[in-house]
Parts: structure tokens; sequence; C-alpha cells
């Protein structure tokens, strides 16, 4: 997959439970994605994506490569969790070895694929101060912030736990089926409310047990996606912190189940699958691309 330096560079299509990625590799090529490229990919139903996660070789002494994160709208994200499992499963399949150690704008992360194919990304530490998430206003106390959508005196959601994962998320706590909220209609105002200078990403979580979590996600800058790993490990903590869950659960999104685990060192681990689905390679400057004939 190693990039040539010549202005197309390989891309492979994966997928992290549903979540829809490009795996582009800038290795050897000055070049980025262009905000205007990512757009260009989207729009077309075949390379349709969440993210794009460009690999560009290491910035940083002790780590293998930079990972920069691009969203469907063209704007960056800080982390991605299924991304992150993609990658691993790409270079893994290129490079012979299982364990990576990789930098992004949320800091070092590692990753690492077991024997039965499962992919193991370590996502860092959860940050709950307000001016973390970062929020437009202070709350001592982010378990329970005053959000709320719908009607003043019977909102359809509200009182979110927020939580920074590298990058902003705000877990909604609902009681009954987490499909029967309008998640396509009340996602993209939540995520553009002004308490969210930085926009957030908007999930809906039903607690089933401890141990187990229904997620939605609509996600910034990607829209409703089938899968979001740190809106997974956001749901956790947030769950952990506010005594709804376990340290531990299996969070289940509309791709599948995550697990997600909050250790006794602060970081959050999350484990699932990622598959590769075709190959081709693309222009970074303008999202031009083509399909490779060989799969
Ligand atoms: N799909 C992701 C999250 C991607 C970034 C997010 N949309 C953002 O802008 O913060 C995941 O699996 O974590």
């Amino acid at each position: 997959m190693r990039g040539s330096g010549v202005s197309r560079v390989p891309f492979l299509k994966m997928n992290g439970l549903g979540n829809q990625i490009v795996v582009a590799d800038m290795r050897g090529s000055k070049a980025r994605v262009t905000p205007d490229a990512a757009i260009a990919i989207n729009a077309q139903p075949q390379t349709k994506f969440d993210q794009i996660m460009a690999i560009h070789d290491a910035r940083t002494p002790g780590t293998d490569y930079y990972i920069e994160i691009i969203n469907s709208d063209g704007s960056r994200a800080q982390a991605c969790g299924n991304g992150m499992r993609c990658v691993v499963q790409a270079l893994g399949a290129e490079e012979g070895r299982r364990r990576f150690t990789f930098e992004t704008l949320a800091g070092i992360l590692f990753g690492e694929e077991a024997a039965d194919g499962q992919i193991t990304v370590d996502m860092g530490t959860p940050k709950f101060a307000w001016y973390d998430i970062p929020l437009n206003e202070e709350f001592a106390d982010t378990r329970q912030v005053e959000l709320q959508i719908g009607p003043i005196d019977a909102p359809v959601l509200h009182s979110p736990s927020v939580a920074s994962m590298g990058n902003p998320h705000a877990t909604f706590w609902v009681k009954d089926d987490v499909w029967s909220y309008a998640l396509d209609r009340f996602g993209p105002l939540l995520e553009n409310h002004p308490l969210f200078p930085e926009r957030a990403n908007i999930s809906i979580a039903n607690v089933l047990a401890p141990d187990r979590i229904i997620l939605r996600t609509w996600e910034r800058g990607a829209g409703l996606t089938e899968a979001c790993g740190t809106a997974a490990c956001a749901a956790l903590v947030n769950g952990a912190r506010t005594r709804r869950t376990a340290r531990k659960a299996t969070v289940t999104v509309p791709g599948g189940d995550l697990v997600v685990e909050w250790l006794d060192n602060d970081h959050v681990t999350l484990t699932g699958p990622a598959e590769f689905e075709w190959r081709g390679d693309l222009d970074p400057a303008t999202g031009a691309w083509t399909r490779s004939e060989a799969a």
C-alpha cells in the first residue's frame, strides 16, 4: 500500500462495524487530503464514507505513523476508534505484525490485532472538565449538563453527560428504544448547539444492564453512522461515572457489538472488527479516484 510520492496515493475502502472508512496511504507524500477532495470523494455513492484515515510518516520518535482523520464534510477530527481499527488491520496485513503505535491529534494511541481478528485500540484517557470537552459555558459537573431538545416543559432529549475522548461527545440517556428518537432531525441541531464551540458527536444511549448499552450516534461532520467507536467509549465512561454501568460493557451500535473497557490506569480500550472491501488510488487534492482491478 506504500505511497510512491506521486500525486495519486493508494487507498483501501474498509469499514469498522459499518462505519465507512477510507484508509489513504500518504506515506512518502508531502500532500494532504484537502476538504474539497474529501467532499468530492463522499459525493460518489461507491466511495461514500464517514472518515478518511490518512496514514502519514511518523512525526514523533517512538511512534510508527501519524494518522490524520478527515470527516466526510471535510473537517478534521481528533479521534476515530473504528477508523483506527481499520488502520491496524491494513498495516498489519502489509507489514506482517500485529501491534502499532500511532500519533493523532488526540495523542499517542496503540492498536493491536488478536489472533481471532478482533482489534483493540487504546483510545487514551477521557476528559470531563467543561473546558476540555469543550463547552461554551462553565459546568462544575459534566455528568449532567443543562441541554434539552423538544418542548420546554416536555423535552424529548435532555440532561446529557458530556465527555472528551479526544473529540467532543454528548450522551443522552433514555429508558426506551433508541430507535424511537428522530436522531436524523435532532442530531444536526444538537451537533451545532451553541453549548459546543467545536460542535459535538451526539449519542442516544439505553443501558439494558451494567454491562450492556444500546447506542445510536449522530457524528459531528458525518451524520448518522452505523457505528462510532469514540461515542461507544464516551457512553461507557459516562455510564460508569453516573453509576449506570460497570467499567466494562458491550456497546451495541447499529452495525454490531463493540467491547469498551475503562481500565484502572484511566485508559479506555475499544475492541471490535475491521473489514477490507476494495482498493484503488486517489488524488488527495481533487478527490478523483480509480478502483484497482485486483481485489
Ligand atoms: N467514527 C468515529 C468518530 C469520528 C470523528 C467524529 N465524527 C468527530 O468529528 O469527532 C469513531 O469511530 O470514533
